[in-house]
């Protein structure tokens, strides 16, 4: 561990040894005092003394999940003072994430991510509280599935424009998926004029935040996760400070072309344009919406590009699911005109197929950390109050209970006998309780969008010289997808035809 901290911040070791060990072992020795009072914590495997358990460097969803196959439902490990609970079969995680969902609202303290770099405002890592309740009131008015379909529009030309950049550069499919959704997320934040090409300077910067942020976000990315004095001590990944600089200057620079746009001419709809309308009514201040927008990008991009991916990945890899698709495309659509977003109905095929794809890859496989506010009893455990929660999707999504022979893509299990939907099988794709994604809307258009455009157009297979391997993604807050080839063969005539049914591109760069 010191070995890390020298890494990290290059330190005196026997001084900081010293405070670290004196601070942790203050914080054990309170919390066991308070745990002999309490219901057992749920059960989990043994970790060192005074430093609790060691995380997982790699795969820590999945690692996770087999102690939760060895130990039980729900299973606690502590992670220097701190203890976890990760939640991994279904009807647990709707007991205590749903049910229970007011007493974890609030979100873990995330020191380098939510403190130093964004100082609170970033709303997936707000502390619970007056301000999250403005932030998310905000948001969620402004992306609930009736405001929502303000985008459709965009959403559409955007799918389209994924098929001609398929027609173009099959090979390059899963840029076109980052494209798709950086674009969607951009003009969704920040309206019409934003540049959505991948080379425009924004977007790289933009970019390079994200990855940035999603490096803090992994547990035990930083010591100073453990141990918070360290942003105290005078130089401490000094980085942070320069990347908060330039983050919190883009944010605002994006926010002020919309104003600016606002005052001089009509700007299409945007968040941003709705926060700068209703500024009073949501009683937030300019560094508050300037952050509420630029966390927006960051929640909904790299999410959403991964979930087109998975659904290019599952069509290639399953025919016969390919197949049941696109025989119910054939029959409700035909060849003549493209679906759009009003056929949603009359496509149960292509909705089960989404919600496999859901959660055979879940897109965030450990879910995000959720915080307890109050000591939560459940059956004869206790999950004590600041522990930090997590519904493992991972886990989840491999609860036999639930859905029988996981591992296998199956879309016909969402379907009920009637060939609609089932009303009563779920899989938390987007999260749980009062954190609950509240992009989901907007998420899931793009995902039925894309879905129906990509398997009403082509039949996609593997390359047989290049044979997908459905298991290589690189496990992260989000789990990507390694580079996989697939194939696309127009299947409504030829490419020329397929080409005048898309129309021409509404790139701007
Ligand atoms: C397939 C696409 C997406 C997936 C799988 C996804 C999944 C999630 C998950 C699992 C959470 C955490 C929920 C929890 O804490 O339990 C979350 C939070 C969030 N998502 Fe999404 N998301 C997607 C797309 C989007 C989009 C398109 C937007 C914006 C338009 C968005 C905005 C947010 C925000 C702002 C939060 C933070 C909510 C909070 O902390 O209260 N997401 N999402």
């Amino acid at each position: 561990m010191l070995e890390e901290l020298l890494r990290e911040y290059g330190l005196q070791a026997k001084a900081v040894g010293a405070l670290v060990a004196l601070a942790i072992l203050g914080k054990v020795v309170r919390s066991q005092l308070k745990a002999r009072r309490r219901l057992p914590l749920p059960p989990g495997p043994p970790g060192h003394w005074l430093f609790g358990n060691a995380l997982p460097r790699e795969n820590q969803s999945q690692q996770f999940a087999e102690w939760i196959n060895q130990y039980g439902p729900i299973i606690s490990l502590r992670v220097g003072p701190r203890t976890m609970v990760i939640i991994g079969r279904y009807q647990e995680s709707v007991d205590i994430m749903e049910k229970e969902g007011g007493l974890l609202a609030d979100r873990p303290r995330a020191v380098a991510a939510g403190e130093i770099l964004s100082r609170g405002l970033r709303m997936i890592l707000a502390p619970a509280g007056e301000q999250f309740r403005r932030l998310r009131r905000a948001a969620h008015t402004h992306l609930q599935a009736k405001a929502a379909e303000t985008y459709g529009p965009i959403q559409m030309q955007a799918a389209r424009d994924v098929i001609l950049d398929i027609l173009d550069d099959p090979k390059n499919h899963q840029a076109h998926a980052n494209r798709y959704a950086a674009s969607v997320i951009l003009r969704v934040t920040y309206g019409k004029s934003t540049p959505t090409g991948t080379n425009a300077p924004e977007i790289v910067l933009i970019h390079k935040m994200l990855k940035r942020f999603q490096t803090l976000m992994r547990p035990g990315a930083l010591l100073v996760e453990k141990y918070p004095i360290l942003k105290y001590v005078p130089g401490y990944a000094s980085y942070l400070h320069e990347w908060r600089r330039e983050e919190r200057q883009l944010f605002h620079d994006q926010l002020n072309r919309v104003a600016v746009e606002l005052k001089t001419g009509n700007p299409g709809p945007s968040f941003a344009k709705y926060l700068l309308e209703n500024q009073e009514t949501h009683k937030l201040s300019d560094e508050e919406m300037a952050y509420l927008t630029g966390s927006l990008y960051g929640a909904g991009s790299d999410t959403t590009a991964v979930a087109l991916m998975v659904l290019v990945m599952a069509a290639a890899r399953f025919p016969e699911a390919q197949d049941a698709v696109q025989e119910e495309l054939d029959n409700v659509i035909g060849r003549d005109r493209a679906p759009t977003f009003d056929d949603y109905n009359a496509l149960p095929q292509i909705q089960a197929f989404m919600l496999e794809c859901l959660r055979w890859r879940p897109v965030t496989t450990l879910g995000f950390a959720h915080r307890a506010q109050t000591d939560i009893i459940y059956k004869d455990i206790c999950i004590p109050e600041g522990a930090i929660v997590f519904g493992n999707h991972w886990a989840i999504s491999r609860d036999s209970s639930v859905y029988p022979n996981p591992d296998k893509f199956d879309p016909q299990r969402w379907l009920g006998s009637d060939g609609r939907i089932r009303e009563d099988l779920r899989f938390p794709s987007f999260g749980f309780g009062r954190r609950i994604c509240p992009g989901q809307h907007i998420a899931n258009r793009s995902i039925f969008i894309n879905a129906a455009l990509l398997l009403w157009s082509f039949r996609i297979t593997q390359d047989p010289k290049a044979p997908i391997d459905d298991k290589g993604f690189v496990d992260g807050v989000i789990a990507h997808p390694k580079p996989f080839a697939a194939c696309f063969t127009p299947r409504i005539g030829d490419e020329k035809h397929l080409r005048k049914v898309m129309g021409t591109y509404a790139k701007d760069v």
